[in-house]
């Protein structure tokens, strides 16, 4: 299995413990001291720049944005109490409901 499988579980257990940390000793604390604002501007501006980064700079630079979208959705989650396996869930429950081909075959 991929060594980082279980990163977002990671990410998720240091945002959980940056929540009683010093803002001014780490980044993650800061977000969650600036609030709920703050932190969805972060994953705004990020999803932006991976947008911008797939259609004007390259895949390399399309990894490194999803890398920080990621990262600022984590902190928005555990800011709001979600947990990566919430947000998993919701995505494998999708799985099959709206394809194409499944729709053509139900005549739809
Ligand atoms: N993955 C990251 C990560 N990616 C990006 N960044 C920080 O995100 C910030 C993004 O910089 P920007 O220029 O977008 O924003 P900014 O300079 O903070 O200014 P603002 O626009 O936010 O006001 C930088 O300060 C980066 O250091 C991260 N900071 C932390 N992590 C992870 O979070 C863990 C905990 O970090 P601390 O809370 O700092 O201990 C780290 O060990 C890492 O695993």
């Amino acid at each position: 299995m991929n060594r980082n499988s279980d990163i977002l579980d990671r990410l998720h257990a240091v945002a959980e413990e940056r929540k009683s940390a010093d803002p001014s000793a780490s980044y993650v604390a800061k977000l969650h001291a600036k609030g709920v604002g703050k932190i969805a501007q972060k994953v705004g501006e990020e999803g932006v720049e991976t947008a911008l980064a797939a259609v004007s700079e390259g895949r390399e630079k399309v990894v490194e944005e999803s890398a920080d979208l990621l990262f600022h959705l984590i902190v928005l989650w555990s800011h709001l109490g979600i947990t990566p396996g919430e947000v998993l869930e919701a995505l494998a429950a999708r799985e099959g409901v709206s394809g194409l081909a499944e729709k053509a075959a139900r005549g739809e």
